[in-house]
């Protein structure tokens, strides 16, 4: 499923599991009191890898971006971050949230959002204002939000604040990018847009991205991995492997239907499945089952 002509992502070699890996978990679960909400997870993310986390509502997956952050502890197993505890690794790590409230942020400028990422870590009070700016102006021209780089963000489209809100990650050069639900509520153009950036950027600095979405089909031809969470169980493996009948109807332990039309995966009679989800506006030439 990769786009032709792409390069390809470093693999770790033979007998060698986890060599090199930016996110390694073994035996992983969390769990809130009796709740389990996954466990046994086993994963390896090299670097400039795509992995796509997918499951229904109440799944889990902002959980595991937490954990990824250090701001989630595992109930069991082991997880490191550039093989480290994760909070040790959080200044590695670019985050683009949910579509945060706006509220608190409509005042505030595309570049002035941006400038917080970079002040937030690495550079710090020394780097000269003038080096700030040009680092800014260089990040807006890379997510190609310049052209609004004066407007404030509640003046902008869901699309522009999210290039902007990439911007804010990619400020501090990240090794790995975690972006959870980044394609909520854009048009189909606008998602096209923030998936080609994102995978631009894990091709041209090998930055490792976990993207959280319901949608697979915005970046069905993009990832490696899928990361299906599902009833307190997952399924890792390729979207080939993980996105077919047989393997979806053994994580959710009932028939469900996988049918791929016009290059789009439909999943059919998961309750509440990710691909096709009830409660997100859908695009006019979305497929429904
Ligand atoms: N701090 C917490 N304390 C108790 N339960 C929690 C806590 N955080 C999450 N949960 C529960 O854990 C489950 C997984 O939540 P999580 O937010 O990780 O799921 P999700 O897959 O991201 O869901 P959604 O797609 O709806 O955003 C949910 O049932 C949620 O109610």
């Amino acid at each position: 499923m990769r786009r032709p002509g792409a390069a390809p992502v470093p693999r770790p070699r033979e007998g060698d599991p986890g060599a090199g890996a930016v996110i390694s978990l073994r035996e992983a679960a969390v769990s809130y009191g009796e709740r389990v909400v996954w466990q046994g997870l086993d994963l390896d993310v090299r670097p400039g890898e795509f992995v796509a986390v997918l499951g229904p509502n109440g799944s889990g997956k902002t959980s595991f971006v937490r954990a990824l952050l250090g701001r989630q502890p595992l109930s069991a197993g082991t997880l490191t971050v550039l093989g480290r505890p994760p909070r040790e690794a959080a200044r590695h790590l670019g985050y683009v949230p949910q579509q945060a409230e706006l509220s608190a942020q409509a005042m505030l400028r595309a570049r002035d959002l941006v400038r917080f990422g970079i002040d937030g870590h690495r550079f710090g009070p020394r780097l000269r204002t003038a080096a700030v700016r040009h680092r800014v102006d260089e990040i807006l021209v890379s997510v190609g939000a310049s052209a609004y780089a004066d407007v404030p963000l509640g003046l902008l489209s869901g699309g522009e604040r999210q290039r902007v809100r990439i911007g804010q990650a990619l400020a501090t050069d990240p090794r790995i990018l975690l972006c959870d639900e980044p394609l909520l509520s854009l048009d189909l153009n606008h998602q096209r847009a923030v998936t080609e950036l994102v995978d631009a950027r894990r091709r041209s600095h090998g930055t490792a991205v976990v993207f959280v979405t319901h949608e697979i089909n915005p970046v069905l031809g993009l990832v490696d991995r899928v990361l299906y969470l599902a009833r307190g169980s997952h399924r890792v493996g390729t979207p080939e492997e993980v996105l077919t009948s047989e393997s979806l109807s053994r994580l959710y332990g009932t028939r469900v239907d996988v049918v791929r039309v016009h290059g789009r995966v439909v999943v059919v009679g998961a309750p509440d499945d990710p691909a096709t989800p009830p409660h997100h506006a859908q695009q006019p030439e979305e497929v429904r089952p």
